[in-house]
């Protein structure tokens, strides 16, 4: 890496006059901005939203908004920042981190200075210039790998507020790499816990959307494991200037389900099988009736007869056309009610009438029409007069109006919806479950990628974005990614997992068996190498547990040490609850106690009040999987061996919980270690 050249107070001062002038251009473009949005009293929404947006954008990149500057060896220098600025005259003032002129800030090293003498990195807090962190890159150097070491380090080092943070400041060449990558096929990003994958995903959506326009209008949507994650995550785009982006867990993407119910592990395995998509298939296909024989239908009085050869051709026919069930089912309707249209014009053509209206032929046994025909024509807009017997009996807007009176029939539309039924998904779905009482029928998680394969089938559409990123997408099952394939038909995502982390049994053991039924080949790997959360630490304390379960999985290359040894406490179970709520307040920090289901009801009134629900809370409780994704200052884990048991995949549950500590790590176990942690040293 670069040297670090001595900084002088002059230095701090020339950058301070600098940013203040950023700061009056902004002002300047926000004033502009609010008279605009002034002036578009009683104009068109579409300005109003432009106006509001540019000053909302305004207000939230002025945190940090320039922290950085590039001294070019043979030009001058370059500030970059969270936006673009250019002075009255049109002189850049502040270069986007975005564009790719401000690449090297990122990505210049000793080794490969990229035609950067000096890389500064620039800490500001509101508009004061507090520090200054330089690197040299015109001196032969060793390539140390990090780019900015001390700005980074300060930033990992820093306790945790409960939300993430940008590292728009800190970014690395690995990271820098990924994020600028075509935003083309599915890209995956596999690292181990702490690399950086959730942020890299969501600084990659701020790049995606000021390279690519159009994914603006056509939308971007981001997935989370959880809805306290997407709390922890939600400053950073809107920090980037980007606010228009949907996020949402699988659960939450249908409107109007709500999950209240956790399944057992084997039966959200069964639900999140790709075979299901079939079973729900074939479902629906079974509920088309074909009849054995004819079916007789009253309309206005008289009986029509559907003869099954006239049923079995309709349904071909709506098959044929590969729509999906609900709107097949009008084309078969259609079908029939021509049919029975036909029937009906035929016998009321086959009367034959006089000039007086008289009947001499076919029709009622007194060789008139019939009181049913008459009304089945009037109800058909027909009028049939005796003086002026109908010369043409039924033209074409006759037996369009026969046609609409008997579909709009309701004797006619119950006899056709018997055998071709509307169906809802919700109705689909607890018929396969075998759920008896329907109206009550709560969902799980695992359900709603059923239910949107059900609405589908029945061709339901479903809204869709332009790019979809997933996070900690190795908990998804098959049938979660139909549900996420349906809303991305461009096929243009982000996925960014760890295969090491799989707490959901439904979930994914390869990134090839979960995208190929999908993409086949088309997709790549990127890989992130160098853990920024976890410190060596507590890198050491999982190795054990990795080796055992995930063995020639390399774990992420820690960047710095605490000098904080991980610790492990025995306990009986009698003393379990209390021992825990006694150590983790001790532990300092933003704390989380990560527990297993059975053990949080006599942990939640253990530990102190609210901590089982307030994820802001300095100490909180969690399972593993609500802890997924998220960090803290200290973790304590409580009962290891009932996290490795709770299912086939506690193995990777308790590497989650482990490696959620920024700082310190403690584990209380009621009875004996598990093998895995043997080696932590016991306090
Ligand atoms: N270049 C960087 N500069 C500063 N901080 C960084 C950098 N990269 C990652 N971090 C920090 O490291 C921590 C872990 O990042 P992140 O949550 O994105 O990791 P992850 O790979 O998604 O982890 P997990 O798999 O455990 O969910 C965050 O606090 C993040 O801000």
């Amino acid at each position: 890496m670069g040297e670090r050249s001595g900084l002088t107070s002059d230095e701090i001062a020339i950058e301070q006059q600098y940013l203040t002038a950023l700061h009056a251009r902004v002002d300047a473009m926000r004033q502009e901005a609010v008279k605009r949005l002034a002036g578009t009293r009683g104009s068109d929404g579409g300005s109003v939203a432009v106006w509001r947006a540019e000053v909302t954008r305004l207000d939230a990149v002025r945190q940090g908004m320039c922290f950085g500057r590039l001294d070019m060896r043979d030009s001058g220098s370059v500030y970059i920042g969270r936006l673009s600025l250019f002075d009255e005259d049109d002189e850049p003032l502040l270069l986007d981190w975005r564009a790719p002129a401000a690449r090297a800030f990122y990505t210049a090293t000793a080794a490969v200075p990229r035609g950067v003498r000096r890389r500064r990195h620039i800490t500001t807090r509101d508009r004061v210039v507090v520090a200054l962190d330089d690197e040299l890159l015109d001196l032969d150097g060793a390539d140390g790998g990090l780019v900015g070491e001390a700005a980074l380090l300060a930033a990992v080092t820093a306790g945790r507020t409960g939300r993430m943070r940008d590292i728009v400041t800190t970014l690395q060449a690995e990271q820098d790499r990924i994020i600028r990558e075509d935003h083309r096929g599915v890209l995956v990003v596999q690292g181990g816990p702490g690399t950086g994958k959730t942020a890299v995903a969501l600084h990659r959506v701020a790049y995606l959307l000021y390279t690519h326009q159009h994914l603006r209008t056509r939308g971007v949507l981001v997935i989370g494991p959880s809805r306290i994650f997407l709390d922890y995550i939600g400053q950073v785009l809107p920090g980037l200037g980007e606010h228009s982006v949907v996020t949402s867990t699988v659960a939450d993407l249908r409107p109007g389900v709500a999950v209240s119910r956790v399944d057992p592990p084997e039966t959200e395995v069964e639900k999140g099988r790709a075979v299901m998509a079939d079973r729900l298939a074939a479902a629906v296909r079974s509920k088309v009736r074909m009849p054995d024989g004819p079916v007789d239908i009253d309309f206005e009085g008289q009986v029509l007869r559907l003869d099954p050869a006239a049923c079995r051709r309709a349904v071909r026919r709506a098959r044929r056309t590969g729509l999906p069930h609900n709107q097949a089912g009008l084309v078969f309707q259609r079908d029939l009610v021509d049919a029975l249209a036909r029937h009906l014009a035929d016998r009321l053509e086959s009367v034959v009438l006089t000039d007086t209206g008289e009947a001499i032929d076919g029709g009622s046994a007194d060789g008139r029409l019939s009181e049913a025909d008459l009304r089945a024509l009037a109800a058909a807009g027909v009028v049939v007069g005796q003086d002026d017997g109908p010369k043409e009996l039924l033209d074409d807007t006759d037996r369009t109006a026969l046609r609409d009176s008997l579909l709009a029939d309701p004797g006619v539309r119950a006899a056709l919806d018997d055998l071709w039924p509307r169906l809802t998904a919700e109705g689909v779905v607890a018929d396969l479950l075998g759920v008896a009482d329907r109206s009550a029928a709560d969902w799980s998680a695992a359900d709603v990628p059923l239910l949107d394969e059900a609405a589908a089938l029945l061709g339901e559409s479903c809204p869709t974005f332009g790019h979809v990123v997933v996070d900690e997408a190795q908990e998804l099952s098959e049938m979660a990614w139909r549900m996420l394939m349906r809303r991305c038909p461009t096929r243009s995502m982000t996925v960014v997992g760890d295969l090491a982390q799989t707490g959901n049994p439904a979930g994914a053991r390869s990134w090839e068996h979960v995208l190929a039924p999908h993409v086949a080949d088309r997709w790549r790997l990127a890989r992130l190498t160098v853990g920024y959360r976890t410190p060596a630490e507590v890198v050491d304390a999982t190795a054990d547990l990795l080796a055992a379960h995930h063995p020639g999985t390399r774990p992420p290359k820690a960047i710095r040490s605490t000098g904080e040894t991980p610790w492990r406490v025995r306990t009986t179970p009698a003393d379990f609850p209390a021992v825990v709520a006694r150590l983790a307040p001790s532990l300092n920090g933003r704390v989380a106690v990560i527990a297993p289901r059975e053990h949080v009801d006599r942990l939640a009134e253990a530990l102190s009040p609210g901590a089982a629900h307030d994820p802001s809370a300095e100490v909180v409780l969690l399972t593993p999987r609500q802890a997924k994704g998220l960090e803290f200052d200290a973790v304590l884990i409580a009962d290891p061996a009932a996290i490795l048991g709770a299912g086939p995949l506690g193995h990777n549950d308790l590497y989650v919980a482990m490696t959620r500590a920024t700082h310190r790590l403690g584990i209380v176990h009621p009875g004996p270690p598990p093998a895995e942690l043997a080696a932590v040293r016991e306090r």
